[in-house]
């Protein structure tokens, strides 16, 4: 595989994630490099059905413009009590320019007017996971190799911790007693859909002996 020297492109606009991803790879010595590097890029429409869909446009996109490999995420969240919404449509919930804060406000409303005014003093709304789909694409060979993670949480009523980016702050995990936006970056990189979807992706390179 055609290498960019020491540089992993990651093909997002997500500074949460970039965080993530950096913390990830500086212990293999890698320096990521975001869309936010290369500001001539095209958009991606992320349009897919699936997670796994939307990653590998986004790293196809972005590599076949660099000449270069490009890893790429799409995320989300899906809640039980909402069928599985907001899922692939995570990042626009609240609307095409909707920030974190909107979308987490939107989630509540919706799972609140769901319980239709009755108060059970309980804070965890629904049960809820977290799935990350990753997708390294080389446009010099046309392979791909993608993977998937999730993790399983629920989402509370009562937002809290300042880390993390998107819905971390409502995603509350049963076993540690806190919310994902109270983890650390370490911590976070254990349990996240991210984390898993991140060793899934390594594992089978490495069972290809690096080779795309
Ligand atoms: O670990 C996470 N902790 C909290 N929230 C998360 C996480 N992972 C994904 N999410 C949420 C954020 C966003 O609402 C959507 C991702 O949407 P997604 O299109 O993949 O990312 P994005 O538009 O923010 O950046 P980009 O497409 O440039 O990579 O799911
Ligand atoms: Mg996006």
């Amino acid at each position: 595989m055609k290498s960019s020297g020491g540089i992993l492109i990651v093909a997002t606009k997500n500074q949460g994630k970039v965080r993530e991803f950096q913390h990830a790879f500086a212990p293999l010595g890698l320096t990521v490099k975001s869309m936010f590097d290369y500001p001539d890029l095209p958009d991606v429409v992320e349009d897919g059905a699936t997670f796994a869909e939307n990653a590998l446009k986004k790293a196809r996109t972005v590599a076949n413009a660099l000449g270069f490999p490009v890893l790429a995420d799409d995320s989300g969240l899906c809640v039980d009590a909402l069928e599985g919404r907001p899922g692939v449509y995570s990042a626009r919930y609240a609307g095409e320019d909707a920030g974190d804060s909107d979308n987490n406000l939107k989630l509540l409303s919706e799972l609140e007017e769901l319980k239709q005014g009755e108060d059970t003093g309980q804070p965890l709304l629904s049960t809820a996971r977290f799935v990350c789909a990753l997708s390294l694409y080389d446009p010099a060979t046309d392979h791909e190799l993608t993977a998937e993670g999730t993790v399983e949480g629920w989402i509370t009523s009562e937002p809290a911790g300042g880390g993390g980016f998107g819905y971390d702050p409502l995603f509350y995990l049963s076993d540690y007693g806190k919310t994902m936006a109270e983890l650390t970056l370490t911590e976070k990189q254990l349990i996240s859909h991210r984390g898993a979807a991140l060793r899934l992706l390594t594992e089978k390179l490495s069972s290809r002996n690096g080779q795309l």
